[in-house]
């Protein structure tokens, strides 16, 4: 049996200001820090040791990540980045303000684009203001690979070939795993962990900070799962 840890990043300075963040690399806010120290806090009062930790290539989901291992004390353990475990794209509502958008669509229009499962945002042009078509992390990509827009399908696929190939097979060798990602990449997963619906993972939020923790069986099935507090 293995354990697996979800932890979202702490609020980011977008999280914060209420800008639609997706690749846009934005830093964690105070708060955020404080939430991810305490993330920090709740693992090690928990007790787990993790073998293997997996991150996104974007600074918040990274420093979060950072700030747990060095709260509960194991800021040892290997860790691996990955750009499979970025945010969704957020097209081009990336930069955009959350309320001056449903101001503009319709309450009913943004919360399809923010939570529906296979509903695209508006693409983004490649030479939009937050557009990371040219960053250099992204260097190594097919450029059919880096995303102009994704909904949470297309976010779910570009998941599951990094779940297979490396965290599947570190969970079956019996390792505790953490995963420091974002709400949307962290949904996704969620919702192949815990088979849930492509009509109920639109109530599906997850917390910033909040590690949640699951118990795996041999197979990969999810025994038991808690919400650190
Ligand atoms: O802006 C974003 O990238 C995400 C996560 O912060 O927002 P939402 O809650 O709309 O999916």
């Amino acid at each position: 049996m293995s354990k697996l840890v979800l932890l979202r990043h702490g609020q980011s300075q977008w999280n914060l200001e209420n800008l639609f963040t997706g690749w846009w690399d934005v830093d964690l806010s105070e708060k955020g820090i404080e939430e991810a120290k305490n993330a920090g806090k709740l693992l090690k009062q928990a007790g787990i040791q993790f073998d293997q930790a997996y991150t996104s290539v974007l600074t918040r989901a990274i420093r979060t990540l950072h700030f747990a291992l060095e709260g509960s004390e194991q800021v040892w353990v290997p860790e691996t980045k990955s750009w499979r475990l970025n945010e969704r794209h957020y097209g081009d509502l990336q930069g955009q303000n959350k309320q001056e958008a449903a101001e503009k669509w319709g309450d009913e229009q943004v919360h399809i684009w923010r939570r529906s499962y296979d509903v695209l945002p508006p693409l983004q042009p490649t030479d939009a203001k937050y557009s990371i078509a040219h960053d250099r992390r992204y260097a190594d990509l097919d450029p059919k690979q880096v995303p102009q827009g994704e909904n949470l399908k297309i976010c779910l696929e570009r998941v599951m070939p990094f779940w297979e190939d490396h965290i599947a097979p570190d969970l079956l060798k019996g390792k505790n795993v953490i995963i420091a990602a974002h709400g949307n990449s962290l949904r996704a997963l969620t919702k192949y962990l815990e088979n849930i619906s492509d009509e109920d993972i639109l109530d599906l939020e997850i917390a910033t900070g909040q590690p949640i923790v699951y118990d795996l069986d041999q197979d990969l099935k999810v025994t038991h799962k808690e919400l650190l507090k």
